[in-house]
């Protein structure tokens, strides 16, 4: 993990531009598949939800308990720290009238004195067949507008098809696909359920949802970091 190697211009850039950003190589290889490998070791987990179960697709995924292991624990102040500028930015032009914390554990204490006390990071886990339907990650009144997921697994290598989505919804107009291209270790950065889009009468909000397409083989893994706490 090497944050300093990432060009948070461009990401900045993105973020705005369309709702979500790659930060390419957050993970090496070798990490990827230490938190991938983490899967099994159920003692690691507060929950775990089988998909199909809840109509949410098809696959499943595991709640990590408190404390979060390493990498992850050091990973979701870090990049708190270099999103909360956008979210800032993002919540003044949508009137929101919320803005976060210099630190990450000052925003965590919101969280939890609102009842929010739940870690939300989350491992899943896909094999063939298995998909993601199109989703927002709220869980609760506080909600940190951005999100980063990390492709643990190698796309052709490990799994093929399983390819991570995007909508964009626009008010009264149709809603705009968008693939985003992602190897092992790389992340993507995305607004978790809108973002302002600057219009000619002034900004407006456009809702975004994410999903991850049908694995046709393989097995594919992916970290989820959210930085809100749940219910
Ligand atoms: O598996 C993926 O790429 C999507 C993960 C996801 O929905 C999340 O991290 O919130
Ligand atoms: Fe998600």
């Amino acid at each position: 993990m090497n944050l300093d190697a990432i060009d948070w211009s461009r990401v900045e850039h993105d973020l705005d531009a369309q709702g979500q950003a790659v930060l390419p190589g957050l993970l090496d290889e070798a990490v990827c598949l230490e938190v991938a490998a983490m899967y099994a070791q159920r003692e690691r987990f507060r929950s775990r939800v089988v998909m199909d179960r809840h109509a949410f697709g098809r696959g499943e995924y595991q709640y990590f308990a408190y404390p979060l292991p390493e990498p992850l624990a050091a990973l979701r102040p870090a990049l708190y720290a270099r999103l909360r500028p956008v979210a800032n930015r993002w919540n003044r032009a949508m009137d929101i009238p919320v803005s976060y914390p210099e630190r990450h554990e000052e925003f965590l204490e919101r969280c939890h004195a609102a009842g929010q006390t739940r870690p939300t990071p989350l491992l899943l886990q896909y094999g063939a067949g298995d998909y993601n339907c199109l989703h927002q990650d709220l869980y609760g009144e506080h909600v940190f507008p951005l999100q980063v997921a990390v492709l643990l697994s190698a796309p052709g290598r490990d799994f093929t098809g399983g390819e991570f989505v995007m909508t964009e919804q626009r008010p009264r107009m149709q809603s705009r696909p968008m693939v985003v291209p992602l190897g092992q270790g790389d992340a993507v950065v995305m607004a978790v359920h809108h973002r302002p889009v600057q219009g000619t009468r002034g900004p407006y909000r456009v809702q975004l949802r994410h999903g991850v397409s049908e694995v046709r083989s393989g097995h594919r893994h992916t970290l989820g970091l959210i930085f809100h706490d749940a219910t």
